[in-house]
């Protein structure tokens, strides 16, 4: 298995700032070169955004931040690391020059992936002395949160290079697709460049305007596209009859006038003026960071669907989420971690984000429940019942929840959830949580809850074992000296 225990970034604009915070966010320090007078404080709004889109992405505990270290040269920046990733600009001349002096002071077994959209990794790699190591690893903006890499070697390229860029990149919870031949633009930037011009066409030729043609998009097949492409969404078109009937279907379009794409369309200054006006239009005064940050609430919803999608076990970019959770629960979550049982346990710590409010601008009522399941879940990792207990038969399920909403949570307010343990036997646990803010430590909700040791196949409640009752005590024993909590014990319809 590869891993990446340090990386560095040469180049921070856009997609390197991107690249770095995908790493850091990994746990990865990251090492960064971009002469960019600015560029510390672009890579530090990258960064901003991207810990404000994994903080509504994710209640699984990652890994403590990499370190930015900002480097005077490429040479300093790069020596050492595991994984060098270029994105300086779209020059061959400038490319190729920057990943020879990378090749020249990287350690031999560096992985050197190049950001470009659509140069030849042959051509970058040509006047390097180890080229065998050097690779397309070609992703998409935003880079901290869209997982998909184009892996593509060129003709000097080791095939275990391309192997082992894929096991890192699965490690930071991307997708490496390994493009079979190496091509101008690859796969991805294939197609977009193919609708790119088809879309210059319908703006030139007055068809409808920038919004109009965004529209078709995003409330049609751009929704399609998230979760199954483009052939498996037209196997289904196909209905029963399936894949050879659709293209029976639809084949003979392709003998019509439907496309005009292979004509490239003229750029000039009145077309650019055109889509420049249109688009300021249909921006509507928003700025780039606010269409980023609706951008960043967007992905993630589409994550978060995907991932409870297939019975709950996830679905593309979302069994990818779900899958790389697991990676960090198992890393983070089920070590045995300290705490003071001399008062309730401080187990989670979140923010609140833009799919938990609802239409009256607060925290709608699942998601409290959601928060009081995730730290019952971080109580059951602490006496031992993790993934693993799970998957042997085993587990804690609730069985009844008394919720009281006492405060108002909003929008990005920081929350951290403390719990209790009221009562406990062979096969109960009965506790109390409440949620704080994090600022003023206010109770905003508290919930009482009883949870009951489960025979998962057997459907049945079964005492737990003493290595989980063990585990369980000194918390008991601790929380048995602290008062009962104003709110236990309480029914709806008692005066407050
Ligand atoms: C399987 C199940 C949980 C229990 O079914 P059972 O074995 O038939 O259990 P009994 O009803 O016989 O009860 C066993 C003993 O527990 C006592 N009990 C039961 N309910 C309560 C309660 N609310 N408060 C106090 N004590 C209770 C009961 O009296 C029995 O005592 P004995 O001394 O006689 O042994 C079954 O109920 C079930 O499957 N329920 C559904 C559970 C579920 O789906 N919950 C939602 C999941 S959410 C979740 O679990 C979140 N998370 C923990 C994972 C975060």
């Amino acid at each position: 298995m590869t891993t990446i225990t340090k990386a560095a970034c040469i180049g921070g604009g856009v997609i390197g700032g991107a690249w770095a915070a995908r790493f850091a966010l990994a746990g990865i320090d990251v090492n960064i070169f971009d002469p960019h007078p600015e560029a510390e404080r672009i890579i530090g709004e990258v960064m901003a955004n991207a810990e404000r889109a994994y903080g509504m992405l994710t209640m699984a505990p990652l890994p403590p931040r990499g370190k930015f270290i900002f480097c005077k040269s490429i040479e300093e920046a790069v020596q050492d690391v595991d994984w060098i990733q270029e994105s300086v600009p779209e020059r061959l001349a400038l490319k190729r020059g920057v990943i020879t002096e990378i090749d020249a002071a990287a350690r031999p077994d560096a992985l050197i992936g190049s950001s470009t959209s659509g140069l030849l990794p042959s051509d970058l790699q040509a006047e390097m002395k180890h080229p065998e190591r050097m690779f397309v690893a070609h992703p998409y903006n935003p880079v901290y949160l869209l997982p998909l890499v184009e892996l593509v070697g060129g003709k000097k390229t080791a095939p275990e290079t391309i192997k082992r860029a894929e096991e890192a990149v699965a490690e930071i919870g991307m997708k490496g697709v390994v493009i079979a031949k190496e091509i101008e633009a690859f796969v991805g930037d294939r197609l977009l460049e193919a609708l790119w011009r088809e879309a210059l066409w319908l703006i030139q030729d007055d068809i409808c305007d920038t919004e109009t043609l965004d529209n078709v998009m995003r409330y049609s097949f751009g929704m399609r596209w998230a979760q199954m492409g483009l052939f498996e969404t037209y196997r289904i078109a196909g209905g029963e009859a399936g894949m050879r009937h659709f293209l029976a279907q639809f084949g003979p379009c392709l003998k019509w006038p439907w496309t005009k794409f292979t004509d490239v369309v003229d750029l000039d200054d009145a077309l650019v003026e055109k889509i420049g006006a249109q688009s300021d239009a249909q921006a509507a005064g928003r700025s780039i960071r606010e269409l980023e940050r609706i951008r960043d609430e967007n992905l993630v919803g589409i994550m978060h669907a995907l991932k409870a999608s297939n019975g709950g076990e996830g679905w593309g970019a979302g069994k990818l989420l779900a899958d790389f959770e697991k990676r960090l629960w198992a890393k983070g979550g089920n070590q045995s971690k300290s705490y003071n049982a001399s008062g309730p346990l401080r187990l989670v710590e979140t923010k609140v984000n833009a799919a938990w409010v609802d239409y009256n601008g607060h925290m709608t009522e699942h998601r409290y429940l959601q928060l009081f399941g995730d730290t019952s879940d971080a109580l059951l990792r602490l006496i031992g019942v993790d993934f693993a207990y799970v998957e042997a038969g085993h587990s804690y399920y609730t069985v009844e929840t008394h919720i009281r909403h006492l405060g108002e949570a909003k929008l990005g307010q920081a929350l951290y959830t403390t719990l209790q343990v009221l009562a406990s036997d062979q096969k109960r646990i009965h506790f109390f949580t409440r949620i704080h803010d994090a600022g003023s430590d206010d109770v905003i909700a508290t919930a009482e809850q009883m949870m009951l040791h489960v025979d998962a196949e057997a459907g049945k409640s079964v005492p737990a074992p003493a290595e989980v009752l063990a585990k369980l005590k000194p918390i008991a024993d601790g929380h048995a000296k602290l008062n009962v909590p104003e709110g236990a014990g309480r029914h709806v319809g008692q005066k407050r």
